[in-house]
């Protein structure tokens, strides 16, 4: 099977290294395509991908085509594939917003899957939701999520209304932790600690409570019940975040990231 990934940014070089390790992929190495000729110097140096300079050479002759790109740049994008595609080739975007109806217009083809990817994809901890055409088969959406899952795990969601709320959630998500994190940081610093010892206060922090979530079947609720003691230290931390509703900040937060995302898809 021949895989063609176009952007080799963020998201389409941490794909392309997952799926690199598929066996879906017999000896074939993925291909990959870039503007950026700076990429395309560095990716040709290190060997691991087939490397393409235009899509005139490869796009026709892959199975499937994995489009990474910036939202705002599909559109250009399309054109310029549009001449180059076939109907049989199953299309698979990782583009927030960009709808299935719109990936279908812009480049005259039926099948496409719709994924949100996350970043943690990077460590092969990424969460992916997906959904697909109608045009589909079981079979491709099959490989596709056993290519998907090469970066971590997936769900597959029925509507792509669930593609832009899972970029409220996931998608975005790890931003949402990460701001959280240096928040911590930097109360940790304002407390008198060095640079060394913040990182490792937080970040112990963060993968030991985590860990405990993931070894337990209890709510992050409950976890706070066993950390806080009745007037104690937690609670006044917890009290404070109640008294400036910081869970319905956060809600609004991951509804902004949603919305966003319906928004995208109609630009
Ligand atoms: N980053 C994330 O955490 C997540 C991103 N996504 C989605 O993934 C997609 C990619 O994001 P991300 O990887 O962060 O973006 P990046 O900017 O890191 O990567 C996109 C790459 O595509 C290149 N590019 C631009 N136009 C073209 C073109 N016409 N043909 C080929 N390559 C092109 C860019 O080059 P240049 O830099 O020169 O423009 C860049 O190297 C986005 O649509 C985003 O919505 C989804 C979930 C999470
Ligand atoms: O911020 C963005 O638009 C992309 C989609 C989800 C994460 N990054």
């Amino acid at each position: 099977m021949r895989v063609f990934v176009i952007g080799a940014g963020n998201m389409g070089l941490t794909y392309a290294m997952g799926m690199s390790q598929s066996s879906l992929l017999g000896n074939k190495k993925i291909q990959i395509y870039d503007t950026d000729p700076d990429k395309i110097k560095t990716l040709k140096e290190e060997g691991v991908f087939e490397v393409h300079t235009s899509l005139e050479d490869c796009l026709g002759k892959v199975d499937i085509v994995f489009i990474a790109v910036k939202p705002y740049h599909s559109t250009s994008l399309f054109e310029e594939m549009k001449p180059l595609v076939r109907n049989e080739q199953l299309f698979i975007s990782l583009m927030a917003g960009v709808t299935i109806e719109t990936i279908q217009e812009g480049l005259q083809i039926d099948k496409v899957i719709r994924t949100m990817p996350n970043l943690p994809a990077k460590v092969g901890k990424g969460v992916t939701s997906y959904t697909e055409s109608n045009s589909v088969s079981r079979i491709e959406l099959l490989t596709a999520r056993h290519l998907l899952d090469t970066t971590g795990t997936s769900i597959h969601v029925d509507t792509e209304k669930f593609i832009d709320a899972s970029t409220g959630i996931s998608g975005s998500g790890p931003a949402y932790v990460f701001y959280f994190m240096q928040s911590m940081l930097e109360a940790a610093l304002k407390m008198g600690f060095s640079d060394y010892d913040s990182k490792v206060l937080v970040s112990n922090t963060f993968e030991g409570a985590i860990e405990l979530f993931n070894q337990s079947d209890i709510s992050p609720e409950h976890w706070i019940d066993k950390v806080a003691s009745k007037g104690g230290t937690t609670q006044a931390a917890i009290d404070s975040m109640e008294d400036n509703n910081v869970k319905q900040l956060i809600q609004d937060a991951a509804y902004a990231a949603f919305d966003r995302a319906v928004e995208l898809g109609k630009e």
